[in-house]
């Protein structure tokens, strides 16, 4: 399996160490075969070569098996006429990862802060607010005088559609509950289409039970019962921010690990961004990153019929479970060791079972 590695910025390249220590283990103990191409992306790209992404990075990702791109400084870039491109969003648009399945549990010996739970945030991810500048391509914001900007935001039947398919067969693999987070009451068309779509999709997956959320009464249920949840899907800036909520509520936005799914590839994300406030400093949790690439083997297993990165995947879950469990994680998880040390245990565990 072919991976490129774009490390990124701020913490990128501690908790990019971190996790292709822990995938050489993984490759080794299940004879995978892996090969990891680093390449510059971000401020370091930027200076390089005078652009975050060099645009031969997309046949670049085409040609591999899969992609893990470290957060990035994404504030600091505002203008693409000048480089500045957004990898996060250059990516998920231009491979059309419509998908970001982001889970969030919490782990024996390290309850979460409010019991213990198991869910994911299936995220649409092409468009609502996020999707483009160009409005022929989709929305953005508009500076209509110097002192209006109208901010749009695109919902598609084919998105919703899709983004509703991809949510229930991921709860049908699960507990079998689906929960429709949205805005219908006051986003009427929109996210009522959104809505009416995930609600009619779900129909046809018998045994699937569903119900809807507003988000703003969702901020209060999750953190009151999280429990209750198992498969969330929402709209893309909804799930954006619930998304870090339920990371935080597991013990740490450390511990929040996505991955970005379209028909065709897949790209492994931590949840979080750069966290410039601790980079350099060796204290950041590799594990969202670390649990993003296993969600990328895993990914990769499933569709190749590969068994064996399938089972790769659940062994670095199953390790990192056990690296939380033993406090032999970082700091903000309630351990003592630094972010190289905390992928080095999950390594080590990896490589003894
Ligand atoms: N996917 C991406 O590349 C994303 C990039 N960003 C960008 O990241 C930059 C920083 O954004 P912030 O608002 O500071 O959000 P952030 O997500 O980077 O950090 C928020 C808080 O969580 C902590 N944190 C984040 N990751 C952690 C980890 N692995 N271990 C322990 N603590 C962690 C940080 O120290 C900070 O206190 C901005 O330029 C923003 O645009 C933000 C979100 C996603
Ligand atoms: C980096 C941006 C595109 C923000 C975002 O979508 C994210 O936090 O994943």
């Amino acid at each position: 399996m072919q991976i490129v590695v774009l490390p990124g910025d701020g913490i990128g390249p501690e908790i990019t160490t971190a996790t292709t220590g822990v995938l050489r283990a993984a490759s080794e103990r299940f004879q995978l075969n892996l090969r990891l191409e680093e390449h510059a992306v971000g401020h370091a790209s930027l200076k390089l070569s005078g652009t975050t992404v060099r645009p031969e990075m997309l046949d670049i990702v085409r040609a591999a098996d899969g992609l893990i791109l470290g957060p990035t400084a994404t504030f600091d870039f505002k203008d693409e006429a000048r480089g500045e491109i957004n990898p996060s969003r250059y990516f998920r648009k231009n491979l059309d990862l419509y998908a970001n399945i982001r889970p969030a549990r919490t782990y024996a010996g390290r309850p979460g802060r409010l019991g213990d739970f198991d869910l994911v945030v299936v995220r649409e991810n092409t468009e609502g607010f996020y999707a483009d500048r160009n409005l022929e391509q989709g929305n953005g914001e508009m500076l209509v005088t110097p002192d209006v900007v109208i901010s749009l935001r695109r919902i598609t039947r084919l998105c919703c559609e899709r983004i509703a398919h991809a949510a229930c067969r991921l709860a049908m693999k699960r507990q079998r509950h689906l929960t429709i987070v949205h805005k219908a009451n006051v986003l009427k068309i929109g996210d009522g289409m959104f809505l009416e779509i995930c609600r009619a999709t779900a129909k046809a997956y018998p045994g699937l039970s569903v119900d809807d959320i507003l988000i703003d009464a969702m901020m209060a249920h999750v953190v009151r019962s999280p429990d209750r949840f198992d498969v969330i899907v929402s709209t893309n800036m909804f799930g954006d921010i619930l998304s870090d909520l339920t990371a935080e509520l597991s013990g740490s936005l450390g511990l929040g690990g996505s991955l970005n799914v379209g028909e065709r590839y897949a790209m492994a994300q931590a949840a979080h961004g750069s966290a410039p406030d601790i980079a350099g400093q060796d204290v950041a949790n590799p594990v969202s990153l670390i649990l993003s690439t296993a969600l990328l083997l895993a990914w990769h297993g499933e569709k190749t019929g590969a068994v064996r990165y399938e089972e790769a995947g659940h062994a670095i879950e199953a390790a990192v479970a056990k690296a939380i469990g033993e406090g032999r994680a970082t700091r903000d998880v309630g351990g003592k060791l630094g972010t190289i040390a905390a992928g080095a245990a999950i390594a080590e565990i990896l490589q003894a079972e």
